[in-house]
C-alpha cells in the first residue's frame, strides 16, 4: 500500500497544503521548523488516530483555528496471490479537540473516526522512540496497543471501553477512599462489583491482545536487534502484568508455578524473572480472555481493601509494562545510549516485519484466534515514516537501517539537509520551506 496524496487544512503550522506522493522513497527536506514532521505526523495520524509527539489532539489544530482536516488518498495495489484488485480509499478526518473526531471514507457520510482504522498502516521511526527504551511504561503500553490495533482494528473499541470503565472505577474508588478517611463523599460500594466485571471483561481482551503481540514479535525483535547492532547481547521482550504480581502477592504463589494458567504463559516474566525467553514465549499458548477475565476478577476481589484504602485501581493493563532486556539485563538503566537506540529501532523494524510477514509461528490459543485472522501481508505492507532519525544515528546504524528499509513499498523520510539521507535511500525529493512544499525535479 502507499499514500498517493496528502492534503491538510489547519493542521499544525499549515493553513492548507497539498502533497502528491508516489510509491518508493521520498525525502522531505528543509531547515528546522519548516513543517516536515507535521506532514509525516499527519500521515501517521490517519493510521493510528494519534500523534507520535503529543498525547492529545489540541496541538494538532493550527493556532487560532477550531478544527483541522487531514485527507489522504491510499492505494492498495492488486495482489495476484490473493486475487485482490487495486483499491483506492479517500480518507478524511476532522480533528476537533474536545469533541469526538469524525471521519469520511470515499466521500460517504461522516462517521466515527475509529472506523477508518485499518485502511492505512504505517510504522513511524522518530527521535521520540528512544523513550520506548529509556522512558516510562505508558509509552511502551501505547506502542503495544497501537501495534495491536494495526493488526486488529476492532481492538480500538475495546481500548476505548477499557479507558472509560477505568475512569469510572477510579472515580468510585477515589470517593470511597475519601469516605473511609472520613473527609467527604459516601462509599457506595454496591456499584463497584459492576465496574469490576466491566473492567475485567475489557481488560482481559487488552491483556490477551498484548500477550499475543509480544509473543508474535519476540523473534522479530531479536533478529532486528542483531541486524542493527552487530549482535552484542540478545534483545528480549516480555510482558509484565500486574495481574501476576497481585495473585502471587496475595497467596504466595510461585511466579514460575503459575505460568501454565496465567498470562505469564505467553512470556510475562513476573517481577522476579526478567530474562524469560521471547522465542519460547512465541510457542507458548496465550491464555484465553475468559481465563484472564476470571483472574482479573479474583485479583480485584483480593485487592479491594487496598484499592479502597488508596483510592486507585491497582491491577489491570493500565499498570502493566513491556519489559525489554539485553543480555539478561533490563535495557532501561543498563543499556548504553547506542544500545538503547538499537533496541528502539529493533522494536520498529520488528513491527514492520510483523505487519508485513506475520509471526514466525502463529501464537497458539483458541482465545486469540480471531486476532490473527487478518492475513498480515494481505492487509497491505505498511508505509514507513522515518522522521529525522538518520541525524541521530552513527554511520554504522544509519547504513544498517537504510539497507533494511530501502526495499519497502513506500518510505517517507524527513531530513534537515539532503546529505542526512543515506545514499541507499536516494529517491524523490520534496523541499519544505515556510509551509510550502515543492517537488525537486
Ligand atoms: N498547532 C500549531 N499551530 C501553529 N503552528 C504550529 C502548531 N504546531 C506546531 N507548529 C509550528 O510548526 C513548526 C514545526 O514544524 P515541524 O515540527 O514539522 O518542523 P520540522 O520541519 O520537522 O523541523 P525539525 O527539522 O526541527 O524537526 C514550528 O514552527 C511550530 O511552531
Amino acid at each position: 500500500m502507499y499514500v498517493a496524496h496528502l492534503s491538510l487544512t489547519d493542521f499544525r503550522s499549515y493553513p492548507h497544503v497539498e502533497l502528491p506522493l508516489e510509491p518508493g522513497i521520498t525525502a522531505l527536506v528543509g531547515p528546522n521548523g519548516q513543517g516536515k514532521t507535521n506532514l509525516v505526523e499527519a500521515i501517521g495520524y490517519v493510521a493510528t488516530l494519534g500523534s507520535h509527539r503529543v498525547p492529545s489532539d489540541a496541538a494538532l489544530v493550527r493556532a487560532g483555528a477550531s478544527r483541522a482536516v487531514v485527507r489522504t488518498r491510499i492505494v492498495r495495489e492488486a495482489d495476484a496471490a490473493t486475487g485482490a484488485s487495486e483499491r483506492t480509499s479517500l480518507v478524511e478526518i476532522e480533528v476537533t479537540p474536545g469533541k469526538a473526531n469524525r471521519a469520511r471514507v470515499n466521500g460517504g457520510a461522516p462517521g466515527r473516526a475509529r472506523d477508518v482504522l485499518g485502511l492505512l498502516r504505517t510504522v513511524l521511526f522518530a527521535p521520540e522512540d528512544l523513550a520506548l527504551v529509556k522512558g516510562d511504561p505508558d509509552g511502551r503500553r501505547r506502542f503495544l496497543d497501537e501495534l495491536a490495533v494495526l493488526v486488529t482494528p476492532r481492538l480500538a473499541g475495546v481500548l476505548a471501553d477499557y479507558d472509560r470503565v477505568l475512569r469510572q472505577r477510579s472515580a468510585l474508588l477515589k470517593s470511597a477512599a475519601q469516605a473511609v478517611r472520613g473527609s467527604r463523599g459516601s462509599a457506595d460500594l454496591r456499584t463497584l462489583d459492576v465496574w469490576d466485571a466491566k473492567l475485567a471483561q475489557a481488560g482481559a481482551q487488552v491483556i490477551v491482545a498484548r500477550l499475543a503481540i509480544v509473543a508474535a514479535m519476540g523473534p522479530h525483535v531479536a533478529r532486528a536487534y542483531e541486524q542493527v547492532s552487530s549482535g552484542q547481547g540478545a534483545a528480549v521482550v516480555t510482558y509484565r502484568s500486574t495481574l501476576d504480581a497481585a495473585l502471587e502477592e496475595s497467596d504466595g504463589r510461585d511466579a514460575r508455578g503459575s505460568r501454565s494458567t496465567g498470562p505469564q504463559a505467553a512470556g510475562s516474566p513476573g517481577a522476579g524473572s526478567p530474562g524469560a525467553d521471547a522465542s519460547m514465549a512465541s510457542s507458548t499458548p496465550v491464555p484465553t480472555p475468559e481465563l484472564v477475565e476470571a483472574q482479573l476478577l479474583e485479583a480485584m476481589g483480593r485487592l479491594r481493601p487496598k484499592e479502597i484504602e488508596r483510592g486507585v485501581c491497582l491491577v489491570g493493563p493500565h499498570r502493566d509494562d513491556l519489559v525489554l532486556t539485553l543480555g539478561g539485563l533490563p535495557a532501561k538503566g543498563y543499556a548504553s545510549h547506542g544500545e538503547s537506540w538499537s533496541f528502539a529501532l529493533a522494536l520498529r523494524l520488528a513491527s514492520y516485519t510483523l505487519l508485513t510477514q506475520g509471526p514466525d509461528e502463529t501464537p497458539s490459543s483458541t482465545g486469540v484466534d480471531n486476532l490473527w485472522t487478518t492475513g498480515w501481508g494481505d492487509d497491505g505492507e505498511p508505509v514507513l515514516l522515518l522522521d529525522d532519525v538518520f541525524a541521530e544515528l552513527d554511520t554504522k546504524r544509519r547504513n544498517r537501517l537504510a539497507d533494511l528499509v530501502a526495499p519497502a513499498r513506500q518510505v517517507i523520510i524527513t531530513a534537515a539537509v539532503a546529505g542526512d539521507v543515506p545514499e541507499q535511500l536516494a529517491g524523490a525529493r520534496v523541499d519544505v520551506m515556510a509551509g510550502e512544499v515543492s517537488r525537486v525535479l
